[in-house]
């Protein structure tokens, strides 16, 4: 199933207008609504506009469609009525009388449509262009019925292109005609027509105008058909020639035509070899092959019709019963150096060609298909904490502001200014010294300064990175709550392009804060407990669930507590991700965790294949080329979502399982980032045995919620900070170079309840997105016996597939062969044992141990024998 139910849709006109926007806003909501819901009926893009267009062509259609049917019956009884002499269309609102005083015979007309479709049709088929005006119902069908179903029967610019063709060659065509025929109803071609055939009859008379509409109409063919003139039988005449050998073998005309010589004749005629059937293919120097391979089945790639161009860049060794070999004398290099470069053109002219016909028949891929009717997640499932109002008063700012200057002046530290930035928790009072004072000794005094404040939570930062000045943080004395909803409804969000938007929350000077864990890549979360680290991996879920649709994202949810993830089981089957054989999609054993990772990774590796088979870089270039269908399901290629893996807890994992679960976790966090496989790792307790160097150093992103002690941040962190935090989602923030801090923003358990229930209720995949399977090492162990006779019935092929490739890669197998993934693993299995190929050896592709073909094919009949 190549294009599976995306064939014949196209998403232009898909509606876009965001559930998320229907909901009924407060203040910080109005910009946001007002630009979604803004005058929905004339907006282009909203999807009801398009519907209500798309029935008004559909019905204009129709009403032309019986007008015209009508006046090809009723032309004669209204003519009177509708001819410009007796006042045409303005007719239209005339009494009876007034008509019959303007000469009009018959003031009732009989089209069917009554006055108007009389004088329409009068206007399209006399007056303008004859019958051919019947092609205005086609596009009007064809426009109304693309807009109302979004189902594409012709693409629109072919249709509006062929249908001026269309009409302008029609109307001409039947005016020529009527030069012949003296008894022929004037309407038949419209004036259009009768004058333009004047007009050529005057300048070039009666044959030159038929020449031109000959010429207008092969032309035409040429373009829309591409209509080959390429006489077939040539090459076979040509070998009848006098100067050829009359004895000519089966397939040897491609090289006795090559030294055949005819005066004037350029000795090409390699070109007529069929390249895009199941004919012979040159290999890679361009000889070709021999008759050794006598497979009876060619490979199905060979068949494709652009399949050559892989025929030149991987020769196939089995695509035919039955070639010669070339005679030795034959000019080979000269055949060769004409017919390669042709065919390298022509066949990637036909590769593009091919991705845009598909594109163009059946509209770009759209992964949202499946789930068409799939609604984001509502606004209103959100709660409204606080009250968006930050609540320090002038009295407390100046306080604060007159002991720090206070301490500071105790300490001979000079000020020249202070200013006060006012965030959600904390205010930042930021401080430029006066010149000559040193930035340690305000550093040092930290704890002075919260002591003569009587606050926790005082952070230093000194000095400001980018600006000149020293930073103290301060609690206020009345925190402002974050709440999800207030970040989710921001314009920001709302309208940010990131491929994966987390909202964090605000930053100190109160802006709302999102960071895209597409670019992060991955994200470690500490904090000591009750500090917040829950509701901080909750938010992260929830934006990405009013961001993402099922197709495009899934996750991966560890959660060795059980408790904390276990919101999310209703949507299991929209976004859920696991092993295949799993009933539950939540992860808490570790041993199956263990089995996850490796099949992530797993995955990861499949997608490297698949990116280097697609020859493009990272995920979203891939997933381009697959929506434009360049890249085809039915060479392996799949539509790839993002995948996001959140382990809560993972200090409790790396207790139990140590290595088993660092190797594989710090394998897919250095190399998934291109293939869009993203980590959230949280944990209670950040000592070094669990966030280790090899964690770390793979983890640049890190946020850390309030921990006990400096040690712990600077486990987290590489430097204080986090000890110093107030705790109820006060964070800091290290992407690496900066350090930020937020205040997360707060989702509540019924709040992610009542999301998950919003999704979960809708329909959804039949299952879980399932991961490749990946076998535990207990499960099979020690070194693997072959046994010839119970191999696979492939297992042939896909030796000659892996020896030819030189690659001993379970994917390679999977594609070609396609074959399942287990298949394919229990082959390449079979394929160690018997010694074609090494080991597995992580993420390289096995070595493959037979060098060539003939080697392969004499280890194979030994097998046989034995
Ligand atoms: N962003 C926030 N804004 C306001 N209050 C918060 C925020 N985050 C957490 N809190 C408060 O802190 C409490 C504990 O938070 P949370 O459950 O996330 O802690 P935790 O670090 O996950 O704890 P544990 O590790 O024990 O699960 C919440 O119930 C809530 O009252």
């Amino acid at each position: 199933m190549p294009v599976k139910g995306n064939q014949f849709k196209s998403n232009t006109f898909k509606d876009e207008s965001n559930p998320k926007a229907s909901v009924k806003g407060e203040r910080p909501l109005k910009q946001v609504k007002q630009k979604v819901e803004s005058l929905p009926l004339f907006n282009l893009k909203d999807g009801r506009f398009i519907k209500v267009l798309g029935l008004f062509f559909l019905v204009v259609s129709v009403y032309f469609l019986i007008a015209f049917t009508s006046y090809l019956f009723t032309w004669q009884e209204d003519q009177s009525y509708v001819l410009k002499a007796n006042g045409g269309w303005h007719n239209l609102f005339k009494t009876q009388q007034e008509l019959m005083d303007n000469g009009v015979k018959n003031p009732m007309v009989d089209n069917w449509l009554g006055k108007f479709g009389a004088l329409l049709s009068n206007q399209f088929m006399f007056e303008w262009f004859g019958i051919a005006s019947f092609i205005f119902v086609a596009v009007f069908f064809i426009i109304g019925y693309r807009l109302l179903f979004k189902v594409r029967l012709f693409p629109v610019n072919k249709t509006l292109a062929y249908a001026l063709f269309g009409i302008i060659f029609f109307s001409i065509a039947i005016g020529f005609v009527h030069g012949f025929i003296i008894d022929y109803p004037h309407f038949l071609e419209g004036e259009f027509g009768y004058w333009t055939n004047r007009l050529l009859d005057a300048q070039i008379g009666q044959a030159g105008a038929a020449g031109l509409l000959i010429f207008a109409a092969v032309t035409f063919l040429i373009i829309a058909y591409n209509i080959d003139f390429k006489l077939p039988e040539r090459k076979k005449k040509e070998n009848n020639l006098p100067g050829f050998d009359d004895v000519a073998d089966i397939g040897e005309p491609y090289i006795r035509a090559n030294t055949s010589k005819i005066p004037g004749e350029p000795e090409t005629p390699f070109t007529p070899v069929e390249w895009p059937g199941r004919g012979p293919k040159l290999t890679q120097e361009g000889v070709l092959p021999s008759t050794r391979f006598t497979e009876p089945e060619p490979e199905p790639e060979v068949v494709e019709p652009k399949g050559p161009i892989f025929n030149i860049e991987k020769p196939i060794h089995e695509p035919l019963v039955l070639m010669p070999e070339p005679s030795p004398e034959t000019e080979i290099p000269l055949t060769v150096s004409e017919t390669r470069p042709d065919s390298i053109l022509s066949i990637e002219k036909e590769d593009v060609v091919t991705a845009n016909d598909l594109v163009e028949q059946f509209g770009a891929f759209d992964p949202r298909l499946d789930l068409s009717s799939y609604q984001f997640p509502t606004l209103d499932l959100l709660e409204n904490y606080g009250s968006h109002k930050i609540v320090v008063n002038t009295e407390e700012l100046e306080a604060n502001k007159n002991k720090i200057v206070e301490t500071l002046n105790h300490y001979n530290i000079e000020i020249d200014k202070i200013k006060a930035t006012i965030g959600p928790t904390v205010t930042l009072y930021e401080i430029i010294p006066a010149p000559g004072v040193r930035i340690s000794k305000i550093k040092n005094l930290e704890d002075d300064i919260a002591l003569s404040l009587a606050a926790l939570g005082i952070r230093i930062i000194a000095p400001m990175p980018g600006k000149g000045t020293i930073g103290i943080e301060v609690p206020n004395q009345h925190p402002e709550m974050v709440s999800m909803r207030s970040v989710i409804a921001s314009e920001k969000f709302q309208n940010t392009t990131m491929d994966l938007p987390i909202a964090l929350g605000k930053t100190i000077s109160n802006e709302i804060f999102i960071a895209d864990l597409a670019k992060m890549p991955h994200l470690l979360v500490a904090g000591a407990t009750g500090q917040g680290k829950s509701v901080g991996i909750n938010a992260i879920l929830v934006s990405l669930l009013y961001k993402k649709h099922p197709a495009e994202l899934k996750f991966v949810l560890v959660d060795p507590k059980k408790v904390e993830l276990t919101l999310f089981r209703k949507i299991e089957r929209h976004f859920l991700a696991k092993l295949p054989d799993e009933a539950d999609a939540i992860i808490t054993d570790t041993k199956k965790v263990i089995n996850t990772l490796n099949s992530l990774c797993i995955e990861m590796d499949q997608r490297y294949d698949l990116l280097k088979d697609a020859q493009v870089r990272n995920l979203k270039e891939y997933n381009v080329k697959f929506v434009n269908r360049k890249l085809l399901p039915t060479e392996g290629h799949r539509f790839l979502p993002f995948i996001v893996l959140i382990v809560d807890e993972f200090a409790d994992l790396m207790m139990t399982a140590g290595k088993e679960v660092e190797v594989p976790i710090a394998r897919l966090a250095q190399l998934a980032r291109a293939i869009g496989i993203h980590l959230v790792i949280a944990t209670q307790r950040p000592s070094v045995n669990i966030i280790t160097g090899t964690i770390k150093a793979n983890f640049p992103a890190r946020i850390a919620f309030r921990v006990q002690s400096k040690i712990d941040s600077r486990t987290i962190l590489d430097s204080g900070g986090a000890d110093q935090l107030i705790g109820r989602g006060d964070m800091l923030l290290s992407t690496g170079n900066d350090l930020i801090r937020l205040q997360c923003a707060f989702v509540d358990t019924p709040e992610v309840d009542k999301i998950s229930d919003f999704i979960g209720a809708q329909r959804g995949y039949s299952t879980a997105h399932l991961l490749p399977e990946y076998v535990g090492e207990g499960a099979e162990s020690g070194p693997k016996e072959f046994d010839a006779d119970n191999r696979d019935p492939m297992f042939e092929d896909a030796a000659r597939l892996i020896v030819l490739h030189q690659q001993g890669s379970t994917s390679l197998i999977q594609r070609k062969l396609k074959l399942g993934y287990n298949r394919a693993g229990r082959i390449i299995d079979q394929l160690e044992a018997a010694g074609i190929v090494g080991p597995f050896e992580g993420s390289k592709a096995r070595e493959v141990l037979i060098p060539d073909d003939y080697a392969l094919e004499q280890f194979l009949s030994n097998m046989d024998d034995k």
